[in-house]
């Protein structure tokens, strides 16, 4: 890459010399490897970077231009070892447009050429521009005769043979009307499904990597061995032509329309305009496909429509002077891992971040990476096989950053000429970055894998997962404390006022603090009211209006729930993998909480938790390894302690009442129920001896539906099954829970 980014204007006629030299020869060596190798070593922005660049300076030292300069020179001589083929009309570039400035200079020059002709209304068309590689396809007769590359524009490579198995390219066109020769243009791309199967097979096999769909087309087709290309599933679009006895149609866009009837595949997305609005919105629109499209494109060709037009305006050195290539931001751009950061998530997984030297990326500044997870940045998993996608990412290493649409950026290259020699693999922290817990990698009980992401396991003492713990703490399903939502935890952790959920239980005790806390939020909000109208707001509240009149009502709710019901404490906990079902066959099991704690610990403390913990129904090893997590851990007997001396769970007492209505039937709860919660309400079925099931069966005695209830409540009458609403419910068992 060039060193020197002066500005074009301060270089010395030395300097631009030098450094026209070099780019030539730095220009030509790029299109050496991305023409004739199908391996470039750096990203297309940065190839056109220096090619801008190059012309910069030429037209400020044009008494400089070398003979050999890369300005109007098109792609790379002929490969060895194919037979070549002369172009009867010469396969060239595209001026190319980055700003909506030179789409504007575009349709000013078109303007200003035909400046004679007043009247003239001259239309354009639009269309993807793929990202393949072109090729040219001479029919004589119907009959496909010769195919080539473009080469250097002038010559290209014969690969007849491997353009007959693409299937897109017709052996003998379709309909009629087709001139008696004709070189029908196009691109020869791969899709991303065809470029990922591809990759999972070379890897399967232990073969080599593939780095993007445009390179992998490329060297798909330029294959000496045609059946090697022919299962690379290529596919082909025709947009242009070459020579031909006769025009295809008076414009472009008829023209094209025509090659869709001779059997060819068209873009879908080809349109025609007028105005520079009209051309920029079909840009903005393809743009906004680009990423569903399942094939790569780089951006929008506008071309003048009419072909003689397009005859009368002409061409300058390797371009046509009637077409521009609108392109749009790179998507892939280079930079240098400086660090990597070990973020914690709210749910204690710990995600490794690269932190970036920023870069613009699909025109976005980019710092940030996420890494995934250590087997990611290793690029092998933790037997040393190699894994999908995986990397070898070190600090200090120069990597190649991808943002396609709205996909997060990704590191899809690292670039290992350019890695420092003293860099050293990455090796993954143990602990948590945040509170120092142990970080653990879980075995997932039903693959027998080791996970790829390490977990904190300080669940209640790790502040990157508090607000999260708090959050469910207070839920539905949990302890369900009334008017202390989500929105108010946020509110009370930030203000320091809550750290563990033992503090909720205190908040009384700091009533002023709750209530300055509140008040600044409801201020605040009614400023952001007012700030919106356009007004503002000077009355500052007095003291008694700052009364907070909720407050009383929200210690009420706390205080309500200091006899929790076992299950829902334990729930509550929110201990990995322990969710609302597991937590009642838990508190079943122990029936109270000094039982559960019990043997919680010595399971945590035991070699073999199985010598401890009794074997249950519906708990198996993930359950067991995440009590053992909880326990082992001291600093979550911490905050158990804490916890329990203001809450003292009631013991799970199952008595079932064997007289009431419901004893011994099924029962299916379907809609969303607006009285109890779906916990609840199961909890209260099988309080009655009933059996509470997921789904209408012919075993289902009894439906009870809420509002919404969709296919359930439809196979339930269609099987004739007895369905109530919640208030029948209530009738139903009242007097009996
Ligand atoms: N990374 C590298 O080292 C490196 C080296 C050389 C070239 N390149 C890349 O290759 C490209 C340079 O090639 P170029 O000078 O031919 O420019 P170009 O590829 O940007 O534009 C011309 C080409 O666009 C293609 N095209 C796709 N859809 C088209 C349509 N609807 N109508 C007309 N043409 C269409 C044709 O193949 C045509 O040859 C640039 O994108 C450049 O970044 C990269
Ligand atoms: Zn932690």
């Amino acid at each position: 890459m060039s060193e020197s980014q002066k500005p074009v204007d301060t270089l010395t006629v030395e300097e631009a010399t030098r450094e026209l030299a070099l780019l030539a020869t730095e220009i030509a060596e790029h299109d050496r490897r991305y023409h004739m190798e199908d391996a470039p070593t750096i990203t297309d922005a940065e190839y056109d970077a220096l090619r801008i660049r190059n012309a910069e300076i030429e037209a400020q030292f044009p008494e400089l231009v070398r003979q050999d300069s890369p300005t109007g020179s098109v792609g790379a001589p002929p490969a060895e070892g194919f037979a070549k083929v002369r172009h009867a009309v010469p396969m060239l570039s595209l001026a190319k447009a980055y700003t909506d400035q030179d789409v504007v200079d575009f349709l000013e020059r078109a303007k200003r050429f035909f400046e004679r002709d007043k009247e003239l209304d001259i239309a354009f068309t639009a269309e993807p521009k793929i990202d393949g590689l072109s090729a040219s396809l001479r029919y004589e007769n119907g009959i496909f005769v010769q195919g080539a590359t473009r080469g250097d524009g002038t010559v290209g490579e014969d690969i007849t043979t491997n353009l007959k198995t693409i299937a897109d390219i017709p052996h003998k066109l379709k309909g009629s009307g087709w001139p008696e020769v004709i070189e029908i243009r196009g691109e020869v791309y791969m899709t991303y499904a065809e470029f990922q199967a591809l990759k999972e097979r070379s890897a399967a096999m232990g073969g080599q990597d593939y780095v993007n769909p445009r390179n992998t087309a490329a060297g798909s087709l330029r294959q000496k061995d045609a059946s090697v290309t022919a299962s690379r599933n290529l596919k082909f679009f025709a947009y242009a032509w070459g020579y031909t006895t006769e025009d295809p149609a008076p414009t472009q866009f008829d023209s094209v329309q025509k090659f869709a009837e001779w059997g060819f595949k068209i873009s879908p997305l080809m349109v025609r305009a007028k105005s520079v609005d009209d051309l920029i919105a079909q840009y903005k629109l393809i743009e906004a496909q680009r990423s569903l499209l399942g094939y790569d494109i780089d951006g929008v060709v506008y071309k003048v429509d009419q072909l003689d037009l397009q005859r009368r305006w002409g061409f300058v050195t390797g371009e046509p002077r009637w077409a521009v290539a609108h392109k749009f931001p790179a998507e892939q751009a280079t930079t240098t891992v400086r660090q990597i950061d070990i973020q914690v998530g709210r749910t204690g997984t710990l995600a490794p971040v690269a932190r970036l030297d920023p870069v613009s990326v699909g025109g976005v500044t980019v710092v940030n990476v996420t890494l995934h997870n250590e087997d990611y940045i290793a690029g092998k998993d933790s037997n040393g096989l190699p894994i999908r996608d995986g990397k070898d990412i070190r600090i200090g290493d120069t990597v190649i950053i991808q943002r396609a649409g709205d996909v997060i950026p990704q590191i899809v290259d690292v670039i290992l000429e350019k890695r420092p020699a003293d860099a050293k693999p990455y090796e993954m922290r143990h602990t948590c970055p945040i509170c120092g817990s142990p970080a653990t990698r879980e075995i997932n009980e039903k693959t027998g894998k080791e996970d790829s992401r390490r977990r904190c396991t300080g669940e209640l003492i790790c502040p990157a997962q508090a607000v999260e713990a708090l959050r469910h703490f207070v839920s539905r399903g949990a302890m369900d404390i009334e008017g202390l939502g989500a929105e108010n935890i946020d509110l009370f952790f930030n203000a320091g006022l809550l750290k563990t959920a033992a503090d909720i239980f205190t908040l009384r005790d700091r009533r002023a603090e709750v209530q300055q806390t509140l008040f600044e939020k409801r201020e605040a909000q009614a400023q952001a009211r007012e700030a919106a109208k356009g007004t503002t707001r000077k009355k500052v509240l007095s003291a008694e209006e700052r009364t907070y009149e909720g407050l009383d009502k929200l210690f009420a709710a706390i205080d309500a729930r200091r006899e929790p019901e076992l299950d829902r404490f334990i729930f509550a906990l929110g201990i990995r993998h322990i969710g609302e079902t597991t937590a009642a066959v838990l508190a079943k099991t122990f029936s109270t909480v000094e039982e559960f704690i019990r043997v919680g610990n010595e399971t945590a403390a035991a070699d073999d938790p199985h010598t401890v913990f009794p074997s249950i129904n519906g708990i198996g090893d993930t359950v067991i390894g995440a009590l053992r997590d909880f326990f082992g851990n001291e600093r979550n007997d911490d905050v158990l302690d804490a916890l329990l001396q203001q809450v003292s769970p009631k013991p799970y007492i199952v008595s079932v009442s064997a007289d009431s209505q419901v004893a011994g039937k099924t029962i299916v709860f379907t809609g969303s129920l607006e009285k109890m919660s779906r916990g609840e309400a199961k909890a209260m079925a099988e309080r009655l001896g009933a059996k509470v099931a997921g789904s209408v069966s012919a075993k289902t005695d009894l439906v009870v539906a809420g509002p919404g209830a969709g296919s359930k409540l439809k196979l339930a009458s269609e099987l004739g099954i007895e369905v109530i609403d919640e208030d029948q419910w209530f009738e139903r068992v009242a007097g009996s829970s």
